[in-house]
């Protein structure tokens, strides 16, 4: 494993990453201010300056956070042991945050300019973040940001969920309301209540229920021919 020095402490890394502005910053101990962006529940997004970041460059020491290479996702596991925030460094390739934070990155360093690509590894990042990351927000504020992370992957699972049960209708002998399965509900509401212990399977099946009515109902709307395509 090796950690990737700091963008600006002049290293060239296999991203090719420029010179960081505060190249000659000399490692500060991680200052508790950036703490709670490296802590939240979604991993911030770190750009330069007017890139649509949740962070600025210039915002982070240097020594305050183990920069690794962003595709090396045994580097990013590996970097955990240094105690500090784990930064990977996307290079231009915001297509690899969700890998990055998959394998454990506390912030994301984008070198690419403009809003977009960051809007895209943020995206990625929220959308993985909380199958990821445990959060124990102390806060009402940091609670919220928490389950506004969880409903996001949530929202992104659901829109999966709904684009397959969609399918099925057409591949059934029997799709929609007519071709309802009760044993296979049940056995989907028992199948979740082994990764759900703390809803008891009464209260998840009404949850089941609801989320294969919606979809019903979404499959009743769609006149597309197109097969579902989605990316994470
Ligand atoms: O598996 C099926 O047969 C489906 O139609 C999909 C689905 C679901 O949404 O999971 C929907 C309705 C059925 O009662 C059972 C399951």
């Amino acid at each position: 494993m090796t950690a990737t020095p700091h963008p600006g402490a002049g290293a060239a890394t296999r991203n090719g990453v420029p010179a960081h502005p505060s190249a000659a910053t000399p490692a500060r101990p991680f200052a508790a201010s950036f703490a709670a962006p490296f802590g939240g529940p979604v991993p911030p997004v770190v750009a330069p300056t007017g890139a649509g970041g949740d962070l600025d460059h210039d915002a982070v020491p240097a020594g305050s956070v183990t920069f690794v290479d962003g595709a090396d996702p045994g580097a990013i596991a590996g970097a955990r042991r240094h105690g500090r925030p784990v930064v990977a460094n996307l290079g231009e390739r915001p297509e690899l945050a969700a890998a990055a934070v998959a394998a454990g990155a506390d912030g994301l360093w984008l070198e690419a300019s403009g809003a977009a690509a960051a809007g895209q590894a943020r995206e990625a990042a929220a959308r993985i973040a909380p199958l990821v990351r445990s959060a124990v927000p102390g806060t009402l504020a940091d609670c919220r940001a928490a389950i506004d992370a969880v409903d996001a992957a949530l929202a992104t699972l659901l829109e999966h969920r709904v684009a397959l049960a969609g399918r099925v209708q057409r591949l059934k002998p029997v799709g929609g309301r007519a071709g309802r399965d009760p044993q296979r509900e049940a056995a989907i509401v028992a199948a979740m209540a082994e990764r759900a212990p703390s809803l008891p399977p009464e209260s998840l099946a009404r949850v089941v229920t609801a989320i294969i009515e919606a979809g019903l109902d979404a499959a009743e709307r769609d006149e597309s021919d197109e097969p579902p395509v989605w990316r994470l």
